[in-house]
């Protein structure tokens, strides 16, 4: 293995720090002697120096042979970041070698623009994952589909049935009641906690986890997990760490998706959590299916919309789509809105209050707003919600330096084109730094500071469904989250709701943490500890 090490295979690979070793004796673990001659094999086969026709995007210098680049995003906590560091290095356009995949990385909105409007065809598919195989009912998660019918079939009717500006209005009384019972839940926790300066400690990451997880999970499988009579609090706390489980280990490289000849020495152990993952999220899914059979009887119509799996079970039982069986076609697309509505929606929110609470004078405008345009004698409704300006210009500036995505969702060229001058392969995979572009300072002034103001004054015309390609949150293209307007109801309203109900305070002298975690998305690493005093009327709370 040494021999390796002391006598790299080309010259472009710079000397081995220890990290690096330490990274590759992982790897390249020493029972594998086989492995080991194959490797070397490979490495006299491999032949950097491949002839391409074309311009070609700059490619990053210090791939290894066979693992390519997966070192330095494998190592970095933060890979936004780390490729935002190369895009200064090599421009907005650059590649990388993930094992065998070649990928593109872009960084800034021009690109974006063209890649998403001129080549949004080309670029709509997304790569098979080994995570998506064996999480994700063997691809039949629509949102990690490879582009064609299928895809369109089933996105379509979610966009239909649960996901349209009418179905979101329709399920607004959910939100109310989801929202009144957790707001009383604080204030009951208050009553009984509260210390000699009036103020209680709450824990508000897992307080937005469980509220948007008993939103979403009433739309799609009509009942509440968390403070429910049908559900045990064990079960329900079982659903959200599959579900974050699922988003971590999704994020993690699995040397099948580099290396796919590879992918039976599992290295890591990813291949045999996902299983265990899997099985645990097909178990709670199994289970809600079977009991929503039993309801309404096999076979018979529903004749009124309940809940999205109701709706799901009148659209397929009997039918197939692609080979795939109803049961999978329903789980799997249940399993989707899941996924895409409940840790991005926490995650926003959490970083939302974090943000909030290390900028004093952003605290103070906004309670200033939300007594003006409110008071004190009720709670916000989603009606007002368009009067609230400064609050919108909160959350687009926290989706601008925090997305939940900072890499957008992966996807893959399927035609060769040509991006700002380029050729770009068939094949090529994709990755959309959203963080880069969000915080490119040819476009936005002082990039990394949290100003909200620019939302009200200088950029105020920029939204962020998918137009304005400075700000893209949500990605771009046909492939962009089809759950926007949701999930924007969904953090305007809880925190609104949140900010107007409460007083609050850091629980400590020290700013708040933001050391984040990347997984797919993008979490705060550590709790989020505040205290809080109720603000409103008392009237207001004992009424809910
Ligand atoms: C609240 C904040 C949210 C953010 C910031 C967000 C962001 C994103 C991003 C960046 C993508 C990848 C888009 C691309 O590849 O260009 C995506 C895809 C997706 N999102 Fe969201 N999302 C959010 C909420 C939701 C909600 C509430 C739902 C549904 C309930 C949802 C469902 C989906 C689905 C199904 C996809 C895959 C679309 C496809 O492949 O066709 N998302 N989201």
């Amino acid at each position: 293995m040494n021999v390796l090490f002391k006598e790299p295979p080309t010259q472009q690979h710079t000397a081995l720090t220890k990290s690096e070793m330490d990274f590759l004796l992982n790897y390249l673990n020493s029972t594998t002697a086989g492995f080991l001659s194959l490797i070397l094999f490979c490495l006299f086969l491999y032949n950097p120096f491949k002839f391409r026709q074309g311009k070609e995007a700059p490619r990053v210098a210090g791939a290894w042979p066979i693992i390519g680049h997966l070192p330095l995003l494998s190592r970095s906590k933060t890979p936004h970041r780390t490729l935002a560091a190369l895009a200064e290095k090599y421009g907005p356009i650059f590649t990388i070698q993930l094992g065998s995949k070649k990928t593109l990385v872009i960084n800034n909105w021009e690109i974006s623009k063209e890649c998403f409007t001129t080549n949004d065809t080309a670029v709509s598919s997304r790569p098979k994952l080994v995570g998506m195989e064996l999480m994700g009912y063997n691809n039949a998660v629509f949102a990690f589909a490879p582009y064609g019918p299928y895809w369109r079939e089933l996105r379509k009717i979610t966009t239909l049935e649960i996901l349209s500006s009418r179905r979101v209005q329709q399920q607004q009384h959910v939100r109310v009641s989801e929202l009144q019972s957790s707001i009383k839940e604080l204030y009951n926790l208050w009553c009984s906690q509260k210390n000699e300066s009036g103020y209680a400690l709450v824990e508000l990451k897992q307080w937005f986890s469980h509220l948007a997880f008993n939103m979403v999970l009433r739309m799609v499988v009509g009942k509440r997990y968390f403070g429910s009579e049908n559900v045990d609090d064990e079960k329900a706390q079982q659903c959200v760490k599959a579900v974050e489980e699922f988003m971590r280990l999704l994020g993690v490289f699995a040397v099948g998706d580099a290396i796919p000849w590879l992918r039976w020495l599992d290295f890591g152990g990813h291949e045999k959590a996902m299983k265990e993952t899997a099985k645990e999220l097909d178990n709670i899914l199994s289970m809600e299916l079977e009991e929503h059979r039993q309801k309404k009887g096999l076979g018979e119509k529903v004749h009124e919309f309940q809940d999205f799996m109701d709706v799901m079970i009148s659209l397929f039982d009997g039918k197939t789509i692609d080979g795939i069986d109803a049961d999978t076609l329903i789980k799997s697309t249940v399993l989707t809105v899941i996924l895409g509505g409940t840790d991005t929606t926490n995650i926003v929110l959490t970083w939302a209050i974090s943000l909030i609470l290390r900028n004093p004078s952003v605290l103070e405008k906004v309670k200033t707003e939300l007594n003006i345009q409110i008071g004190k004698e009720k709670l916000v409704t989603e009606s007002d919600i368009s009067k609230l300006t400064y609050l919108q210009a909160i959350v687009k500036e926290t989706l601008r330096l925090y997305p939940p995505g900072p890499l957008s969702g992966p996807r893959e060229f399927t035609e060769n084109c040509t991006l700002s001058g380029y050729n770009i392969e068939k094949g090529t995979r994709l990755i959309t730094n959203l963080w880069k572009i969000q915080t490119d300072s040819n476009v936005w002034e002082d990039p990394l500071e949290f100003k909200p103001e620019r939302f009200v004054t200088t950029h105020k015309d920029i939204d962020i469904k998918g137009q304005h390609f400075e700000l893209l949150p949500f990605g771009s293209g046909r492939r962009m989250c089809p759950g926007v307007s949701f999930g924007l109801q969904m953090v305007h309203f809880i925190l609104a709701t949140f900010l107007h109900s409460f007083e609050i305070l850091s629980s400590s002298p020290d700013p708040i943490d933001m050391t984040e975690t990347f997984g797919l998305v993008n979490t705060k690493t550590t709790p989020l500890e505040i205290l809080i005093k109720p603000y409103l009327s008392f009237t207001c709370y004992e009424n809910l």
